[in-house]
């Protein structure tokens, strides 16, 4: 019928990721499997997570590692902490939206924190 184009979700659709420019073909299955613990920001090119530690140092070991990956990496999160918790978010400035290295710094988080221990 002449509609049929209309039930084709357009690109813009309000619960797609916009990811950066040049990003590997699987990035997007890969980006859609952080998020059961990742939440999609408003603008849709960036990912955050809280985490809940038992203890700030535990907090802030975490917060170490990561730092050390972003060094590696030179990649960076705008992340902010309160005592035993800490709230991180990734996304890429240049070309802007969420990029590989995004979803691989997110992926390091998760076995950081697991690895550390997360409150229950
Ligand atoms: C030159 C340097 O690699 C760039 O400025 C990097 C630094 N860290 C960064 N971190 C993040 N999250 N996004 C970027 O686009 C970015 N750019």
């Amino acid at each position: 019928m002449a509609t049929s184009t209309a039930h084709v979700a357009p690109s813009h659709a309000r619960d797609e990721i916009i990811f950066s420019a040049g990003q590997p073909s699987h990035l997007p299955e890969r980006a859609l499997n952080l998020l059961s613990n990742w939440h999609l920001s408003a603008s849709r090119k960036a990912i955050t997570r809280h985490y809940t530690f038992t203890s700030f140092s535990k907090a802030w070991k975490f917060m170490s590692a990561v730092a050390d990956e972003c060094k590696l990496r030179q990649h960076h999160p705008s992340w902010s902490n309160l005592y035993n918790k800490v709230t991180i978010e990734w996304t890429t400035h240049k070309p802007e939206g969420l990029s590989i290295k995004d979803v691989e710094m997110a992926e390091f988080c998760d076995r950081c924190a697991d690895e550390i221990g997360l409150k229950v």
